[in-house]
Parts: structure tokens; sequence; C-alpha cells
């Protein structure tokens, strides 16, 4: 059993993990989600393409007022870039996200962008532990509500 501590909260992360080649991806795995972390590779052009693909389907299928984040992953790989820095910037402005280059390998920025991230969920989603049923260990349980957070 884990108890969740009553100031902490539990984020869950899924990663397509290669499904999207097979057009597996079904709606439901869009619905319910509260961001996504959209990811190229700095040093594919295929991928950076993809990004509107996949915005599309954010768009469409996922729930309204989603907050996403584009990443342009592998910065480690300067001397293979085919993607520059400020295309990334210019499609996360046209979307109105947040961009950072980011090095999965070196630890560049990661923190940065999933750190934005999480917090525009919480700054939107304000009473996003309201309904949660929380057990206090020392005490008997009780409901949280808004004003408690
Ligand atoms: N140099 C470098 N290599 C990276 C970085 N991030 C991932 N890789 C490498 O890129 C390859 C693919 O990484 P994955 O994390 O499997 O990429 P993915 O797109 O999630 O792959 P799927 O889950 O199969 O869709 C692996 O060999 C990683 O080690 C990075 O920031 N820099």
């Amino acid at each position: 059993m884990y108890a969740v501590p009553s100031d902490s909260f539990l984020l869950y992360f899924r990663d397509t993990a290669g499904q999207e080649q097979f057009h597996t991806i079904s709606t439901s795995y869009f619905r319910g989600a509260r961001g996504f972390v959209l990811v190229y590779d700095i040093t594919n052009s295929d991928s950076f393409q993809g990004i509107t693909s996949w915005m599309k389907d954010i768009h469409e299928k996922a729930d309204d007022e989603v907050d996403i984040v584009l990443l342009g992953n592998k910065c480690d790989k300067e001397t293979e870039r085919v993607i520059p820095k400020h295309r990334g910037e210019k499609l996360a402005w046209e979307y109105g996200i947040p961009f950072f280059e980011t090095s999965a390998t070196d630890n560049i920025n990661i923190e940065d962008a999933f750190s934005v991230l999480v917090k525009e969920i919480l700054d939107k989603n304000s009473c996003i532990l309201c309904d949660l049923d929380v057990v206090d260990l020392n005490e008997s349980k009780k409901k949280r509500t808004c004003c408690q957070l």
C-alpha cells in the first residue's frame, strides 16, 4: 500500500513507446490527459514534421484546455543538427506553447521543461485534488476541499 502525503499528488506519464508507428494510438489515449510533452529530434527532420500531426491529434482527440510543451531533444548532438533552434521556437510560438531544447542524455532542460508543464497544469486545475478522498493516517478519513489546498 502507498499512502499519498496530504500535501502531494501523483503524476502519471505515459510514453507512446513507438505505437505511433503502427497507428495504434486510440482516442482513449488522449482523453483524460491533462498535458502532453511533444518531442522531436533535432537531428531528424521527419520527427519535426510529425509535430504538426501530433498537434492536430491533440486538438481533435484530447480534452479542451490541455497544456502542451514542445521539446527539441538531442541538443547534445550539435554536429548532427538539421533543425535550427529558431524553427522549434517559431513552431512553439505559433501554437502558443513553451519550447525547450533538451538532451535526455546530458540532462539538459529536462527538469525545467517538465516543471513548466506541471506548473501550467496545476495553475489551470487549481481544484485538481478537490474530489480526492485523502486518507490521513493520523486522523479519520476526510474529504479535502479547494480551500484546503
Ligand atoms: N544523443 C542523444 N541520444 C538520445 C537522447 N535521447 C534519446 N537518445 C537515444 O535515442 C534513441 C531512441 O531513444 P528512445 O527514448 O527509445 O526514443 P523514442 O522516440 O521514445 O522511441 P520509442 O519509445 O520507440 O518511440 C536511444 O538510442 C536513446 O539512447 C538525447 O538527448 N541525446
